[in-house]
């Protein structure tokens, strides 16, 4: 297999079809994402970062063109393109434990004992600094904590893509800090193939290999991809004092508020 074209979307075209007609939202889209690299998906509010990943999960079929995963067609989602979302959507009636467990179960219950998947559920909530959590319920933890649970989660499925749609987006930038330096540590021990949603510039540049930067929408494209060539495992604060990292953050604000200027919706 090619591991240079790992996700690999071609001539996608998705069209709504809403109450006051028909909307085009994303148009000739082609990327091709290697095993183990960091993607972030960068636009303005409403170009469609959310409606690119969900086609990658498999939530949304396109109106034209095709995405593959691992030489083959993503018709449907699964546990091998694994999703975190903004809102951690735990279940709330279960514990952190149980939350975890549901998606181990799922995807090994078939082929190991009760043991191996007990085991799996506690060295994902291990790996996320978690393991003393495991009996609390969601309303008992911190938002960080909640994402960190669905972060577990979505690890402990093993999944060949991690796709996360703004998973830090609520959190207070402390948290924000400390789980972007968490997750950097877990993606370079799992050697995960990521795709994340932010909004945030630096939070682009500090965790990427590239940034797709998305023209604004209606029928938004990818406008430009910056690679971010800056060697890992990286500090943020020695990043803060790099002319490379001033480089790349630069040329993300650039494409984003001189070339995409968005005078309604300013993000990021
Ligand atoms: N199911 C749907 N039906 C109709 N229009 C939709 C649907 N989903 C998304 N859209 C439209 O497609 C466009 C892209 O939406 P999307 O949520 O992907 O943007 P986004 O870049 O993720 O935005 P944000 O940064 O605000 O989350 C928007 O104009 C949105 O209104």
């Amino acid at each position: 297999m090619d591991e240079s074209r790992f996700i690999d979307i071609e001539g996608v075209e998705m069209v709504f079809h809403t109450k006051k007609g028909v909307f085009h939202a994303l148009r000739e889209i082609d990327l091709k994402v290697a095993k183990g690299e960091f993607i972030t998906l960068i636009g303005h509010s409403g170009c469609g970062k959310s409606t690119l990943l969900n086609l990658i999960a498999g939530l949304l079929q396109p109106s034209d063109g095709v995405l593959l995963c691992a030489n083959r067609e993503i018709a449907g989602p699964s546990p091998e393109r694994s999703v975190v979302f903004q809102n951690h959507s735990l279940l709330p009636w279960l514990t952190c434990y149980e939350n975890v467990y549901l998606g181990v179960e799922r995807v090994f219950g078939k082929a190991e004992s009760k043991a191996q998947l007990r085991e799996r559920t506690m060295a994902a909530l291990a790996l996320v600094g978690l393991t003393h959590a495991e009996t609390k319920r969601p309303h008992e933890i911190s938002g960080g904590m909640k994402q960190r649970v669905g972060i577990a989660r979505a690890l402990a499925m093993e999944p060949k893509v991690l796709l996360m749609d703004e998973p830090f987006g609520a959190l207070d930038a402390l948290t924000r800090a400390h789980l972007q330096d968490e997750l950097l540590k877990i993606v370079a021990a799992t050697k995960s193939t990521v795709v994340m949603v932010t909004h945030d510039v630096d939070e682009a540049v500090l965790l990427s290999d590239r940034i797709v930067m998305m023209t604004n929408g209606p029928a938004a494209t990818i406008g430009e991809i910056v690679n971010v060539q800056l060697d890992r495992p990286r500090d943020r604060v020695a990043l803060a004092a790099d002319a490379k990292y001033m480089e790349y953050r630069t040329a993300v604000l650039e494409f984003l508020y001189r070339k995409q200027a968005h005078p309604a919706k300013e993000a990021a």
